[in-house]
């Protein structure tokens, strides 16, 4: 077994196709919902790639079509070239709610992808324990879920992401359950890690402001049946702070999207 890359190592990011993709959901009483419509899109390795939307357009169908969770009605997604069937070792994911076994230490919770796996822990071990330092939580390996707050919660379930040293790191609205304060911390965090860790991410957000900030490209997706509408490249330079926010490029931006918002009656113009 290969040495597992140290946190502190970069890892090759995974490159993405999503190739002419259409969903339809199939309804109980018969009819079908498209949910995507054609959507097309490619991303570069180690890219961080934010898509907002509004809500129902499709965000997280998108998302578990890339994570293999389900398959596109029509068209493909490839991930490093290679056609995603089922859900793939290169790629990990965060969901709103952390989803860690309550019954679990925090360590437990982290190497349970590894132990699905069939890997030796010991082999992972170390870099779980380095990665729980990078999110401020050494010390807290032996802890259970319920003796952490809601933000160190959502940390343990970043970790468990990447302890299996994904290329693609999918987050479905990771912090939208977290308090405001919180929220700020762990964006301007995941940044941190992001720069440190080198792999691709896709990151969907509710949130303009948070794909500003964290994006090199944001998507913007129109209502059901969703299609990208809008792809805008965000190249302020990085590590951003809250500070950029005060920059032209960051407020334009941020006018630009809530432009399609209210063109679409997604946002009102007041
Ligand atoms: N398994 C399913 N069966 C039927 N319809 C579904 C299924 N999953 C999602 N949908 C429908 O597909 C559409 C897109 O849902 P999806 O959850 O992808 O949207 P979203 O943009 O992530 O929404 P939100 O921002 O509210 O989480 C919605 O109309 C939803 O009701």
């Amino acid at each position: 077994m290969k040495d597992p890359t140290p946190a502190t190592a970069r890892l090759h990011g995974a490159a993405v196709a999503i190739e002419t993709v259409t969903k339809s959901y199939e309804l109980r009483d018969g009819g079908d919902l498209l949910a995507l419509d054609r959507c097309d899109l490619s991303i570069t390795p180690g890219a961080f790639v934010a898509i907002v939307g509004p809500s129902g357009c499709g965000k997280s169908t998108l998302l578990s079509l890339v994570a293999g969770l389900a398959r596109p009605s029509t068209g493909r997604i490839l991930i490093d070239g290679e056609e995603v069937r089922r859900p793939h070792a290169k790629v990990g994911v965060v969901f709103q709610t952390d989803l860690l076994l309550y019954w679990r230490t925090v360590m437990d919770n982290i190497l349970l992808p590894v132990e699905i796996k069939g890997w030796r822990r010991e082999d992972y071990l170390p870099r779980a324990e380095r990665l729980l330092e990078q999110v401020g939580l050494a010390g807290f390996a032996g802890k259970y879920p319920s003796e952490l707050s809601g933000g160190m919660r959502q940390r343990t379930a970043i970790c468990r992401a990447l302890v299996q040293e994904p290329g693609l790191l999918l987050m479905d609205e990771p912090f939208g359950a977290l308090d405001a304060l919180t929220r700020e911390q762990m964006i301007s965090d995941l940044q941190a890690m992001w720069l440190s860790v080198g792999n691709t991410v896709l990151f969907i957000t509710h949130s303009i402001e948070e794909a500003v900030f964290l994006a090199d490209r944001v998507l913007v997706m129109s209502p059901r049946p969703g299609r990208i509408d809008l792809d805008l490249t965000v190249s302020i330079e990085r590590p951003r702070s809250w500070r950029s926010r005060t920059d032209q490029a960051f407020i334009d931006h941020m006018s630009q999207i809530r432009g399609i918002f209210e063109a679409r009656g997604v946002l009102s113009k007041e």
